[in-house]
């Protein structure tokens, strides 16, 4: 079946000509509509069509230009990325994309870690979340205008995780009614936000606040770094870029000292906790609270998942068809590597992957929406759920994207080593995001500390309700309970999938409580019995967000059923959560055994379906990147271009390379020559 109308996108910085003709016959030949499931993706045909609008202008605009950016020096990377910005700005004007969606719109296509990502993605929400009405008031019209940069400062030199370890101290004066902010050791440097170094000319700093000698914990403030009218940092600041990173070249991550900066008393951001004049303090209404922006770009992080491991996949996909390598019997024409089946095992569980967290970046973002519901009516019963679910979310999705994009990398052979596929950029920009915003590991802890203490709840107080994805703690019975998908048929039954992830965290989890109680048996106390148990509270964590993606994924399927959505994408959507529900079963089939939930009777016909599952997904597999529906400008890739044209496309970007510019190296005559020449 052939798409039902055709995707509005150019082909950009492709090279132009017939299309690869596999590819075509692969389009050709795909199972459903791929344009519906591009609607279903995007949120239906109008708003596809808007992103669509958006794209077009993008990838046909010069100043958006991605194709020349390994030849760039970093100042000039810097340099471009503001050009970037600048126009953002115009076309936000001249579109009149003033709506913050459109403008999200707009970023995305834009496709660059722009220096403005901190100041839309965390100065401007912490001044919503944080500040009260007035100082949004005053705030948010030169944020939003671009009047005032802002970004997000609460890392130091030598404190990152730790947030209540942090140094930088911001000392009430009631005589004043200031707050006089200071760095009182090197390691209370800020260093890393994102836009510092060089861009900010505001930020949000987290300092401990210090009343009369009382430390009050730590609060976010609102500081000028840098004159408005030239841009110089201003008295007693001292702020920088903090030199070469594995990647991110076009952001400044920065450094800031203060030496006794002096801010009025209403720069603190105070919604939740307060100084009044006299040094009265008002603790907030939940100890955490300050921490909500972290949560909210957590959230965000989780969506992303899905978008980036998509590109990578797309890539490797595509090229995958137009590559071919050996012939199975001599005389016969090369293969696509994409038949072999060890390419699509790498490959396609990677795809499932990418639609799985699609459904769960949906499913974190209307947990997130009412979380936010009920923080502005005062109720926060909902934060410890939130931050538990999305702490994990984020470290199962970006630790799962980072590896498979590398994954999608190594696929594509010598080729996938060129910069020019794109793939090690999307791999070395995106890394980052299992250490930011909470190293995924000290993230997972923070969900397992959540599930232990409920598991004890429950174990405490039989007929205790749980919430929905937690539920499962309630029931210790299902410990006793074993796998009974003993066919290859029974191993597409959602119920025993579900199961089965389900039985796999529980048993974790109280195996993870019975190892703390022992290890306080054995005379440690809670703090030492923890540290016992640290590396089993990260596969706890890890084993629930499993069951949280593949429990989305399950319902998403029966929600669109229930709407009415065609059987052909139903059906390729349930393929691929099948694959995705028995490949993770598959890479930690220890877990399964340990505990005898699993034997080789269903270890057979579970490896024996995957394998059909990669059968059934090959003749489709082109159709399910294509629906992502990337441009050729968003991907970036020589090998991921729309129209195939992998091999032309490759030697046209090759020959912009510097070194291309003369035919005689540079350097020859001092280093080549007298050797070449040298008499024997
Ligand atoms: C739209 C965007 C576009 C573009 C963006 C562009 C680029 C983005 C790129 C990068 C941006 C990066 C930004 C950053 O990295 S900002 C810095 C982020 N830093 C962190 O994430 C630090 C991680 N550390 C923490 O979050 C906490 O310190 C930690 C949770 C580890 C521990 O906190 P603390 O020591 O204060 O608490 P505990 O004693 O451990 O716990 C007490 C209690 O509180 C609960 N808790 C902790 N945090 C939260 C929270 N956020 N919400 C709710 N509850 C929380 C914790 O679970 C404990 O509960 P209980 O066990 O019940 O007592
Ligand atoms: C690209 C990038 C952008 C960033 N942008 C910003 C920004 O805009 N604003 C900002 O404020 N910050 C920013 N950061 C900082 C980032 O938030 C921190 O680096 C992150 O929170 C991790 O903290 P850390 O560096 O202190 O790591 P550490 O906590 O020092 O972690 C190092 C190792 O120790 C382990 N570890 C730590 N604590 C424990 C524990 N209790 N038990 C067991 N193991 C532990 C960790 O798992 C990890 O393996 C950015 C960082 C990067 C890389």
């Amino acid at each position: 079946m052939s798409s039902s109308s055709k995707p509005n996108l150019p082909v950009t910085n492709a090279v132009n000509g017939p299309p690869n003709a596999d590819l075509v016959r692969e389009r050709g030949a795909a199972s459903f509509p791929v344009r519906d499931l591009t609607y279903l993706v995007y949120g239906g045909q109008e708003r596809t069509e808007h992103l669509e609008r958006i794209a077009n202008m993008v990838a046909s605009d010069p100043v958006f230009r991605k194709t020349d950016r390994f030849f760039l020096s970093r100042t000039e990377q810097y340099r471009r990325s503001l050009e970037k910005v600048r126009h953002y700005k115009e076309l936000i004007a001249k579109h009149n994309l003033h709506s913050e969606l459109d403008q999200q719109d707009l970023r995305q296509a834009i496709d660059e870690d722009l220096p403005i990502g901190l100041h839309v993605g965390m100065f401007i929400p912490t001044i919503v979340g944080q500040g009260t009405d007035e100082q949004q008031k005053k705030w948010l019209p030169l944020a939003r205008a671009y009047k005032i940069i802002g970004t997000y400062a609460q890392t130091e030199l030598g404190h990152g995780s730790f947030i209540r370890g942090l140094e930088t101290v911001a000392t009430y004066d009631k005589s004043t009614q200031e707050f006089v902010l200071n760095s009182p050791t090197l390691t209370a440097t800020k260093w890393w936000p994102g836009a510092l170094g060089k861009t900010s000319t505001h930020c949000v700093v987290f300092a401990r606040l210090v009343i009369s000698d009382r430390e009050c914990g730590v609060h976010p403030f609102m500081v000028q770094l840098r004159s408005l009218e030239n841009h110089e940092p201003l008295k007693g600041i001292t702020v920088g870029d903090i030199g070469p990173k594995f990647a991110y070249e076009t952001m400044d991550n920065g450094f800031l000292r203060f030496d006794h900066v002096r801010i009025p008393r209403d720069h603190m951001l105070m919604r939740f906790a307060q100084v009044a004049a006299d040094g009265t303090y008002s603790t907030p209404p939940h100890s955490k609270v300050s921490y909500a922006t972290m949560v909210f770009m957590r959230a965000y992080i989780i969506g992303t998942a899905s978008s980036t491991l998509a590109k990578a996949v797309t890539i490797a996909v595509r090229y995958s068809c137009v590559r071919k390598q050996f012939p199975l019997r001599s005389g016969e024409p090369e293969q696509q590597i994409l038949n072999y089946q060890n390419q699509q095992a790498a490959l396609f569980p990677l795809l499932a992957t990418a639609y799985a967290f699609h459904f769960t970046g949906n499913y974190i973002r209307q947990m997130y929406s009412d979380f936010v519901r009920g923080m502005r009516a005062q109720d926060f019963s909902v934060l410890p759920e939130m931050h538990a679910t999305s702490a994990g979310l984020k470290s199962l999705t970006t630790w799962i994207a980072s590896a498979g994009i590398e994954t999608c990398r190594a696929s594509c052979g010598g080729h996938g080593y060129s910069k020019l596929s794109g793939l090690p950029s999307l791999y070395a920009n995106y890394i980052p995001a299992c250490t930011y915003e909470g190293d995924n590991t000290v993230m997972c802890f923070q969900l397992a500390r959540y599930l232990l203490k409920l598991y004890g709840k429950a174990q405490a107080k039989p007929g205790l309700r749980l919430p929905g994805n937690v539920s499962y703690l309630e029931k210790s019975t299902l410990l006793d309970e074993r796998c009974d998908a003993s066919t290859e048929e029974l191993w597409l039954d959602p119920a025993r999938q579900l199961h089965a992830y389900r039985n796999r965290a529980l048993r974790l989890v109280a195996n993870c409580a019975n190892r703390l109680v022992a290890e306080m048996q054995k005379g440690k106390d809670e703090v030492l019995a923890v540290e016992a148990i640290k590396s089993d509270m990260v596969k706890v964590a890890k084993a629930h967000s499993y069951y949280v993606v593949l429990n989305n994924f399950v319902n998403a399927i029966e929600q669109l059923r229930a709407s009415g959505t065609s059987t052909p994408i139903l059906r390729v959507l349930k393929t691929l959560c099948d694959l995705f529900a028995l490949h993770f079963i598959q890479a930690d089939l220890g877990d399964f055994l340990e505990y005898g939930y699993l034997s080789s009777l269903h270890t057979e016909p579970l490896h024996a379906q995957i394998r059909r599952l990669l059968e059934a997904i090959r003749p489709d597999a082109v159709a399910l990147v294509d629906a992502f529906n990337f441009t050729d400008h968003a991907l970036g890739s020589a090998l991921g271009v729309h129209n195939g044209r992998v091999y032309e496309t490759l030697f046209e970007w090759a020959q912009q390379e510097p070194l291309n510019k003369t035919q005689v190296a540079p350097g020859y005559h001092e280093y080549i020559k007298p050797f070449l020449l040298a008499k024997m």
